[in-house]
C-alpha cells in the first residue's frame, strides 16, 4: 500500500514538474547525445509551429536541417564536455532558430532575437547524458539596444561632418590631420597635405546668390570624393577652403591629384536654376617631411602654398619645397594661415 501510495507521489511530482516546463514562457529543448528531440515545451511549439510528439524521439536537425552546421550545434557539443551552465546572448550569435517577432509592429526586427542557457543534464552515474537548451526571447531588448547603437552612430556621424558638403567637418578633420602626423612619424608612410581654396568665391555669392554659392560648394565637394580615394581624408576646412590628407602619397602622384582636381573643376559648369556658374580653384600641397616640425607647421606650410597659388594667377598648384620654395616661405603677412579672410 506505500509503494502505491509512493510511486502516486512520485508519479504527481513528474507531472507537476512537466506542467511548469510545458508553460514557461522560454522555449526548453532535451536532447540527448544523438541530437534526439527528448522534451520540447510549449513555446517551442508555438513558435516553430511544431508539435512536440511529431518532433519528440527524432533528431533535431530532421526539421531544422540548417542548424546541422551551426553555432548551436557547437554550443551543445561544448555542453555535453562540460559540466557547467553556458549562457550565449543574441550578440554572440546569428539566426539560430527562424521565429518570427511577435511583436513585429513596435520592434525594429522581423525575426526573433534569442539568449541561450545550455545545462548539461548529469546521469545518477555522473555522466553527461543529455542537454538542456533554454531560449529566452529577447527582441524587445535586442531591438532597443540596436536602436540606440544606430542612433548613437548617426550623431557620432553628424557631429564630424559638414552638413553642406557631407565632408568632415574643420573640428573633426583636425583630430586626423593630428593622428596622421603621429602616425607619420612612426611608419614615414608618405602622405601629403591638400589645401584648395574656390577662386573669387565672393563673387559667385555676390553675382549669383548665397544659394548658388552653396550649390557650387556642394558639386566642388562632389568632384573632390570622386576624384580621391577613399581612404583619403577630406575636410571642408573653412567657408570655402578644403584640406585633404592624400594618404600614402608622395610628391609626384599628390600633384597628380591635384591637378587632376584642378582641371576636373575648371571643366565643370554649375547650372542653378537658369544661371551657369564657370569657376576655378588654387591649391597648395605639402608632404610631409621630417623636417617639419608639427601638425601645425604642416597646415601653415600647406596653407602658405596655397595663397601662393593665389598670389600668382589662381587656378594653380604650388608645392611645397618644390617649385617656388624660397617665395612660399616669404609670402605677404595678410595671407598668413587664417590671417586673411
Ligand atoms: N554660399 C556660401 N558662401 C560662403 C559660405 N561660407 C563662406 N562663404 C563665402 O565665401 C566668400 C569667401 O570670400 P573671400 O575670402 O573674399 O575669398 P574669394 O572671394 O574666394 O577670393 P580668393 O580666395 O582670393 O580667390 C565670402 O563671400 C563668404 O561669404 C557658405 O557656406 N556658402
Amino acid at each position: 500500500m506505500t509503494d502505491i501510495l509512493d510511486n502516486l507521489s512520485e508519479i504527481h511530482d513528474l507531472h507537476r514538474s512537466l506542467t511548469i516546463i510545458q508553460n514557461l514562457n522560454v522555449g526548453v529543448i532535451v536532447l540527448d547525445k544523438n541530437f534526439k528531440v527528448k522534451i520540447w515545451n510549449s513555446f517551442m511549439e508555438t513558435k516553430s509551429g511544431i508539435e512536440g510528439y511529431k518532433i519528440n524521439d527524432h533528431s533535431i536537425f530532421e526539421f531544422f536541417p540548417e542548424l546541422a552546421n551551426s553555432w548551436l550545434k557547437d554550443k551543445i557539443v561544448e555542453a555535453f564536455s562540460m559540466d557547467t551552465l553556458v549562457f550565449s546572448s543574441w550578440e554572440q550569435h546569428k539566426e539560430v532558430f527562424k521565429f518570427a517577432n511577435s511583436r513585429p509592429f513596435t520592434g525594429t526586427s522581423s525575426e526573433m532575437m534569442m539568449n541561450f542557457t545550455f545545462i548539461p543534464v548529469m546521469s545518477l552515474t555522473g555522466q553527461c547524458e543529455e542537454v538542456t537548451v533554454i531560449i529566452y526571447d529577447v527582441t524587445d531588448e535586442a531591438s532597443s539596444k540596436l536602436s540606440l547603437q544606430d542612433a548613437n552612430k548617426r550623431l557620432h556621424e553628424l557631429s564630424i561632418t559638414d552638413r553642406l558638403t557631407t565632408l568632415y567637418n574643420r573640428g573633426y578633420w583636425e583630430e586626423c590631420l593630428k593622428q596622421q602626423y603621429n602616425i607619420n612619424k612612426r611608419t614615414l608612410m608618405p602622405i601629403t597635405l591638400m589645401m584648395f581654396d574656390i577662386d573669387h568665391f565672393k563673387n559667385v555669392n555676390d553675382t549669383y546668390g548665397h544659394p548658388a554659392g552653396d550649390a557650387v560648394l556642394r558639386e566642388v565637394s562632389a568632384i573632390l570624393k570622386k576624384q580621391i580615394r577613399s581612404t583619403d581624408i577630406a575636410g571642408r576646412y573653412g567657408g570655402e577652403e578644403f584640406a585633404i590628407l592624400l594618404v600614402d602619397a608622395n610628391r609626384e602622384s599628390a600633384f597628380m591629384v591635384a591637378e587632376r582636381i584642378r582641371k576636373a573643376v575648371e571643366a565643370h559648369t554649375v547650372y542653378y536654376e537658369d544661371m551657369v556658374i564657370k569657376f576655378t580653384i588654387s591649391l597648395g600641397l605639402c608632404t610631409l617631411s621630417e623636417t617639419i616640425p608639427s601638425a601645425q607647421e604642416w597646415l601653415v606650410s600647406t596653407d602658405n602654398c596655397l595663397y601662393f597659388s593665389k598670389e600668382h594667377g589662381r587656378n594653380r598648384t604650388t608645392q611645397y619645397g618644390l617649385n617656388d620654395t624660397e617665395a612660399t616661405m616669404n609670402i605677404k603677412p595678410e595671407y598668413k594661415h587664417g590671417t586673411k579672410k
